[in-house]
């Protein structure tokens, strides 16, 4: 079985709280970007054990920990009856980017495994399982926009008009680990209300839909502060960092963006939501 995890963008991030766990509280909508890996799961050859064969951008640490291969061993403890696989993950969405890349991956393994295997597990239950492994991966369960709270694993519908929107992501080859950019927050209450700021023209949002990261992080990454400029200058109806980061996006309500000549060592996708 084939499956093209893709990435997320977050239109607005406040952390409102730290949790006794040691967590964050959070308020956000994600998105689906239609810039994605591939992955494709097989029954092993018989005698052989799970493994996970890597191409694509290199992921640092061991592949024995690569979350697809810790999602199907989740999956594996509570239904013994599933057999040893061999995946092989092509990797293509940019790490320690704030795109959920990681997340996805987990998260479709999960869903390749029940229905290469008829599992027949609803989406509340993969969630569960999904959640288990990254706040983000319950997200691409479903995979449809949604605000989020608490660890950004509780979902409510959210109606936004974005299909067809012309969309720039440009990752600065540069990893910002999730857990030391929240090391870098001072939680507190949302500015606006995000529901209400996104039901508005997208050329407001400039004005009040922000990512707690953003302020936090371009201190010691001016490099975020430039490329969200260049955007704007491109003709960006609305840009921001998407999570942790690095990756900055633009988005366009109308027209098409107006083409910059990147630095060679930044990545950059460009499409449509
Ligand atoms: C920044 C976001 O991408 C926004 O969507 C996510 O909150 C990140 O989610 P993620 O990458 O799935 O993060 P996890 O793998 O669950 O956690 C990595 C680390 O990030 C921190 N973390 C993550 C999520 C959260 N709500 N609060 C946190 O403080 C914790 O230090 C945790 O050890
Ligand atoms: N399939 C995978 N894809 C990416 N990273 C993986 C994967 N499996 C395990 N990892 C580990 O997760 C780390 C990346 O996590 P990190 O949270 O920084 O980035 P991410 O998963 O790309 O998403 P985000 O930046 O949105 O959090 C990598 O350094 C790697 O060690």
């Amino acid at each position: 079985m084939l499956v093209f995890p893709n990435a997320k963008l977050n239109l607005g991030l406040y952390i409102t709280q730290r949790r006794p766990d040691g967590f964050h509280t959070l308020e956000s909508v994600f998105v689906p970007l239609p810039w994605t890996d591939a992955l494709e799961m097989l029954p092993a050859a018989p005698g052989q054990a799970t493994s996970i064969t890597l191409t694509g951008r290199p992921i640092p640490g061991d592949p024995a920990t690569n979350l697809c291969l810790r999602a199907y061993e989740l999956l594996r403890a509570d239904f013994p009856q599933l057999p040893p696989v061999q995946l092989y993950l092509h990797k293509i969405v940019p790490i320690g980017a704030g795109l959920g890349g990681g997340s996805a991956d987990a998260a479709f393994a999960l869903k390749a495994a029940n229905d290469l295997f008829g599992l027949n597990l609803s989406a509340e239950t993969l969630e569960s399982y999904a959640r288990r492994l990254g706040s983000d991966c319950a997200f691409f369960i479903r995979n449809k926009p949604v605000l989020a709270a608490e660890k950004g694993d509780v979902f409510e519908e959210i109606e936004l008009k974005l299909s067809g929107t012309a969309c720039v992501v440009v990752y600065p080859n540069l990893h910002i680990s999730t857990a030391e950019a929240y090391g870098r927050i001072v939680p507190q209450s949302p500015r606006f209300a995000l529901r209400e700021a996104l039901a508005k023209p997208m050329s407001t949002w400039r004005e009040t839909v922000s990512n707690d990261f953003e302020t936090a992080l371009t201190p010691a990454h001016p490099v975020l502060a430039e490329i969200k400029q260049q955007l704007y200058a491109a003709g960006a109806t609305y840009a921001s960092l998407s999570g942790s980061g690095s990756a900055v996006y633009g988005l366009w309500e109308t027209g098409e963006p107006a083409s910059v000549a990147w630095p060679s060592a930044h990545t950059v996708w460009q499409g449509r939501l």
